[in-house]
C-alpha cells in the first residue's frame, strides 16, 4: 500500500528528501516495498499545498526552486493551498508526517506541537529536527505508543549516520558507560578551516552555503545544537533523560585564529566534544571546546565530518564516523526512518 508523505516545512533537508524518493523510486519498491506518494507540503514562507491523490514531485521541487513558492504548482479540482502546518497535519491524508521545520534551541517548538498534534491523529512522523527529541522525548514516544504510530529521529544526532540506530540495535546487550564525540558539523568545518588559514567569518558563511548550519548559526557556534544532541544521546541511549539547561555548554566563538595556529605548533587541534557519562550515580554531560593531542583519533576527524565513541563494557570502545551535516546525508536519514517505518508497517506494528 502507497504511503503518503506530508512535509511539514521544505527547505534544504526536505527537498533533499523528496530528490531521493523520486531517483531511488523503483529501487525502494522492489528491495523495501516502500511505495510513497507525497501528498502535502506545509511551509512557513514557501507556502502550503495539498492533493490527496498525490503531487507530482518533480513539479513540486521545480516550482519550489524557480519561484521559492509551492502554491506556484498548476491548480486542479483535488488541489488546495494554503493551509497552515497544523491543518496539514489535522486535515490531509498523509500516514507519515516528515517534521523538517528549524531546530528551535530553547523551545523546541512549533516541532514538538507538530509531532503531538500527527499522533493524535494517528499519523507517525519522521524527524531531524532535534528540538522535539531534546525536549520530548519520553512523552513524545509514549504518545506515539499509545496511538499505534511510528517515531524516527535517526537524523537528530550525526545526520545519515547511524548514530542512534547503531548502538541501539548493533551494541545491543552492551552497558554503554560514556559517550564521547564530534558531534556539530558547521563547528567542526569551522575549526578545521580556520586550521587552513581561513577565517572564522569566510569558514560560517561558506558552512551556511554548503547547508550544515542551523538556520540561525549561533545553534551551532555556541554550542546549542551539540548540548541537544548531548541530550539526545542521554534520554536514547544512555537511557537517563537529562535536561538540556543542565549540560555544561560552551561554543568556539572564542576559539581565535592565533589559538588554532598555536595548538597546530604544539602538535595538537581545537575540537568542540561532547562528552555524556554517569558520575557518582548521575548522569554529567557537557559541551565544550578542547585542545586534543594530534594522535587522537577525533584530531584526524575533518570538514563537517563526525565522530562518536560509544565506551561498552563488553565490545570495548566503538568509534563511528561520517557525515555530521549536510542535505543529502541528512534527507537520507529521513529515508532510513521511512524504511524502518515500512518494515514496522509490514510487521503490522503500526
Ligand atoms: N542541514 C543539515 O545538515 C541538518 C539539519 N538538521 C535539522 O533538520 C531540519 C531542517 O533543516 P534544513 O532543511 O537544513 O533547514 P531549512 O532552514 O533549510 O528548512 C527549514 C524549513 O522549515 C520552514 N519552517 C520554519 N518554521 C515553520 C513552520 N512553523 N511551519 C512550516 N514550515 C516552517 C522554513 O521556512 P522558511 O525558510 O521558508 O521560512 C524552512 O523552509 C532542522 O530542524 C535542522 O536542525 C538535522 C541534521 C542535519
Ligand atoms: N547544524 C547542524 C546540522 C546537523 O545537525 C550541524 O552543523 O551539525
Amino acid at each position: 500500500m502507497t504511503t503518503k508523505i506530508a512535509f511539514i516545512g521544505f527547505g534544504g533537508v526536505g527537498q533533499s528528501l523528496a530528490e531521493i524518493l523520486l531517483e531511488r523510486k523503483e529501487h525502494l519498491e522492489e528491495m523495501y516495498g516502500l511505495e510513497s506518494s507525497v501528498v502535502a507540503v506545509s511551509d512557513m514562507m514557501k507556502g502550503s499545498i495539498y492533493n490527496p491523490e498525490g503531487l507530482d514531485t518533480n513539479e513540486l521541487l521545480k516550482c519550489v526552486r524557480e519561484s521559492g513558492s509551492v502554491e506556484t504548482y498548476p491548480d486542479s479540482p483535488h488541489i488546495l493551498k494554503g493551509l497552515t502546518s497544523i491543518e496539514t497535519i489535522q486535515q490531509s491524508n498523509a500516514d507519515v508526517i516528515v517534521e523538517v521545520t528549524y531546530t528551535d534551541v530553547h523551545t523546541g517548538e512549533p516541532a514538538i506541537t507538530h509531532c503531538k498534534t500527527a499522533f493524535e491523529n494517528k499519523k507517525s512522523v519522521v524527524t531531524t529536527n532535534k528540538g522535539p527529541v531534546a525536549l520530548a522525548y519520553q512523552e513524545l514516544s509514549l504518545l506515539a505508543e499509545k496511538h499505534g504510530v511510528f517515531f524516527g529521529y535517526e537524523g537528530t544526532v550525526m545526520s545519515g549516520t547511524p548514530a542512534l540506530r547503531m548502538p541501539e540495535l548493533t551494541l545491543a546487550g552492551n552497558q554503554i558507560t560514556e559517550i564521547k564525540g564530534i558531534l556539530n558539523g558547521t563547528t567542526n568545518y569551522i575549526l578545521t578551516e580556520m586550521e587552513k588559514g581561513q577565517s572564522y567569518e569566510a569558514a560560517l558563511l561558506k558552512a551556511q552555503e554548503l547547508g550544515y548550519a542551523e538556520a540561525d548559526p549561533t545553534s551551532d557556534v555556541e554550542g546549542y545544537d551539540a548540548r541537544y544532541k548531548a541530550a539526545i544521546l542521554s534520554s536514547c541511549i544512555m537511557g537517563a533523560p537529562i535536561a538540556h539547561t543542565d549540560v555544561e555548554c560552551e561554543g568556539i566563538s572564542s576559539i581565535t585564529g592565533e589559538m588554532v595556529q598555536q595548538a597546530l605548533k604544539e602538535g595538537e587541534k581545537w575540537r568542540l566534544l561532547a562528552r555524556i557519562r554517569e558520575e557518582n550515580g548521575e548522569m554529567k554531560a557537557s559541551v565544550k571546546p578542547e585542545r586534543i593531542k594530534d594522535h587522537d583519533p577525533l584530531a584526524g576527524v575533518s570538514g563537517a565530518t563526525n565522530a562518536i565513541v560509544y565506551e561498552c563494557d563488553l565490545a570495548g570502545p566503538i568509534m563511528l564516523t561520517g557525515a555530521g551535516a549536510g542535505l543529502k546525508e541528512t534527507g537520507y536519514s529521513l529515508l532510513i526512518d521511512l524504511i524502518y517505518y515500512q518494515k514496522q508497517k509490514k510487521l503490522a506494528k503500526i
